[in-house]
C-alpha cells in the first residue's frame, strides 16, 4: 500500500478501534466497555467480584433489570411462590443497591426485558461498546453498537474494571437486497438467514447486515435481525446507523442532548463501513424471496415456508446430521413431508427480546382484532413502556377481546425461569428466539415464528400463510 493509504475500514473495524485501549499477543484486545447490563445472571459475577474483595469500578456505566424472573401477572416479589426465584430477584437488588448501580425493578414503570430498556431508554447509542451476560446482547448492535454477550467471569472482568479482553472476530456481510413483501416480518428474514447460513454458520464471525432491505426495517426490525444473529453462531450482529437510527435515539432518557447530541451525531455519521472494506465472507439474500417462515425441528435453522413441508432428514447425506435431524423430528412429533399449514398447536406465546417490542404488539393485534382465538395465548410485553404505549393504542383491547391474555414484561415463556411455561408435551407457537429441547417446559414442542404468524395460529390452531389470510 503507498504511503499516506490508509486501508478502507468496516463499522466493525472503527468500532473496534475507537475501544481498544491495548494489544496483547495472547488475550487479543483490551477493549473499553462503555454501557454494562446485568440482569439477574449477574449474581454469578457478584459473587466472583465479592471472593476477590473488589468494588465496582464504574457503577454510572452500569444499569440492571430484572427480566429473566419477573413474574408477569403481578409485580411484587413477595407473591413468588418458588423461594429461589424470590431470592434471585432480591439478590440482584442487594448487589445493585450495594454498588451504586441504578436497577429497573419490578414495580419501576421502565422495568423490562434487558435487551428492550436497553435502546429504548437511551443507554445503548451507536457508537458504543454494550455487554451484557446474556447471550443476545447483539441485539443493540441494530443501532451501530459494538454489543456482545459475555460470561460470568467477564461479567466480574468488566464490574471490576470496564474493560475486556476479547478476540477480534472474523468479519461477514450480509447483503439484504430488494424489500419484505407486506407482513413479512424482519423475524421471517433473520429464520431465512439461519436456515441459509446454518446454526454455526456465523461462528467466529462479527456479522454486518445491510442492502435496501436492512435500510427500510424501522428500528425495531433491525433490533430483531440483530437479536437472532447469535442463533447462526456470530457474536456481534450489527447495522450501520443512519437517520433513522438517530430519529429513533433522540430525546430518549440517557441520549445526549444539546451540543453533546450534535457532536454525537457527528461522529456516528463517520461509523458507516468504507467503500472496498474488506470482508472475509460475503452473502446476498433477497429479501423479496422470503416467505412467512416456521421453525419445524430444535434448533433455529430448522426452518421453512409456512408454504412448504417438513423437510425429509434421509435427504441428508452427513450421517451425524442426518441422525440429528431425525431425532429433532421424532422430538417435535412430526413427519418428513408433512405441510407445515397441517401441524395443530396448543398455545401461543407473543413476547421476549425477538419481539416483544411495539412494532410486533402491532402486527398481531392487526391480525387479531375483532377475532376470537382458538388456543390459549400469552402476550407479555417486552418492557413497561411497550405495555403503556400499547395500551394507549388500545391493543390491550384487541389481544383482550380476542381471548389472549394480556400480561406484564419480562421473558416469561421464552425460557420459562419464572415459572411461566406450557404443559408436557404441548405444542407451542412462539415469538421467541429458540426452540431448544424442553426450553418452554418438559417435553414441550417449541415453534419460532413471526408475531403476525403468531397471531394466525391462535386464531386458526394451526399456521396459515399471513401474507394471504
Ligand atoms: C439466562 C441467560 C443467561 C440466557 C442467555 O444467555 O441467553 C437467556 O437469556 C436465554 O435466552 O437463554
Ligand atoms: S427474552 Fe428470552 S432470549 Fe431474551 S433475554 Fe430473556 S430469556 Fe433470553
Amino acid at each position: 500500500m503507498p504511503p499516506g493509504e490508509t486501508v478502507p475500514r468496516s463499522l466493525f473495524d472503527k468500532l473496534w478501534a475507537r475501544h481498544s485501549v491495548m494489544e496483547h499477543p495472547i488475550a487479543g484486545t483490551l477493549l473499553y466497555i462503555d454501557r454494562h447490563l446485568l440482569h439477574e445472571g449477574s449474581r454469578n459475577g457478584f459473587a466472583l467480584l465479592k471472593r476477590k474483595g473488589l468494588p465496582v469500578r464504574r457503577p454510572d456505566l452500569t444499569t440492571a433489570t430484572a427480566d429473566h424472573y419477573a413474574p408477569t401477572d403481578n409485580r411484587s416479589v413477595e407473591t413468588i411462590d418458588v423461594r429461589s426465584r424470590r431470592e434471585i430477584i432480591s439478590d440482584l437488588s442487594a448487589n445493585t443497591s450495594a454498588a451504586g448501580i441504578k436497577l429497573f425493578d419490578l414495580a419501576h414503570p421502565r422495568q423490562g426485558i434487558v435487551h428492550v430498556i436497553g435502546p429504548e431508554l437511551g443507554l445503548s447509542l451507536p457508537g458504543l461498546t454494550v455487554i451484557c451476560g446474556d447471550s443476545h446482547t447483539a441485539t443493540h448492535g441494530a443501532l451501530g453498537a459494538l454489543a456482545f454477550g459475555v460470561g460470568a467471569s467477564q461479567v466480574a472482568h468488566a464490574l471490576a474494571t470496564q474493560t475486556l479482553w476479547q478476540k477480534k472476530p472474523k468479519q461477514m456481510r450480509i447483503h439484504l437486497t430488494g424489500q419484505l413483501r407486506p407482513r413479512v416480518a424482519a423475524k421471517d428474514l433473520i429464520l431465512a438467514i439461519i436456515a441459509r447460513i446454518g446454526a454455526a454458520g456465523g461462528t467466529g464471525f462479527a456479522i454486518e447486515y445491510c442492502g435496501a432491505a436492512v435500510e427500510a426495517l424501522s428500528i425495531e426490525g433491525r433490533l430483531t435481525l440483530c437479536n437472532m444473529t447469535i442463533e447462526a453462531g456470530a457474536k456481534f450482529g450489527l447495522v450501520a446507523p443512519d437517520e433513522k437510527t438517530f430519529d429513533y435515539v433522540k430525546g430518549r432518557p440517557f441520549s445526549p442532548t444539546g451540543d453533546q447530541w450534535h457532536q454525537a451525531v457527528a461522529s456516528w455519521r463517520a461509523l458507516a463501513s468504507e467503500n472496498d472494506a474488506r470482508f472475509d465472507q460475503e452473502i446476498e439474500i433477497d429479501a423479496g424471496t422470503v416467505e412467512p417462515m416456521v421453525t419445524w425441528g430444535t434448533s433455529p435453522e430448522d426452518s421453512v415456508s409456512v408454504n412448504g413441508c417438513v423437510p425429509d432428514p434421509t435427504a441428508i447425506a452427513d450421517p451425524s446430521r442426518r441422525a440429528s435431524k431425525q431425532e429433532a423430528l421424532d422430538y417435535m412429533g412430526l413427519s418428513a413431508g408433512m405441510p407445515m399449514a397441517d401441524i395443530r398447536f396448543d398455545r401461543v406465546f407473543i413476547g421476549s427480546c425477538t419481539n416483544g417490542r411495539i412494532e410486533d404488539l402491532r402486527a398481531a393485534a392487526e391480525v387479531l382484532r375483532g377475532r376470537r382465538a382458538v388456543l390459549p395465548a400469552l402476550v407479555v410485553p417486552g418492557s413497561m413502556a411497550v405495555r403503556e404505549v400499547a395500551e394507549s393504542e388500545g391493543l390491550d383491547r384487541v389481544f383482550k377481546d380476542a381471548g389472549l391474555e394480556w400480561r406484564m414484561s419480562g421473558c416469561s415463556m421464552c425460557v420459562g425461569m419464572n415459572g411461566d411455561l406450557a404443559k408436557a408435551g404441548e405444542r407451542c407457537a412462539a415469538t421467541s428466539n429458540r426452540n431448544f429441547v424442553g426450553r418452554q417446559g418438559a417435553s414441550v414442542r417449541t415453534h419460532l415464528m413471526s408475531p403476525a404468524m403468531a397471531a394466525v395460529v391462535a386464531l386458526h390452531g394451526h399456521a396459515v400463510d399471513v401474507t394471504r389470510s
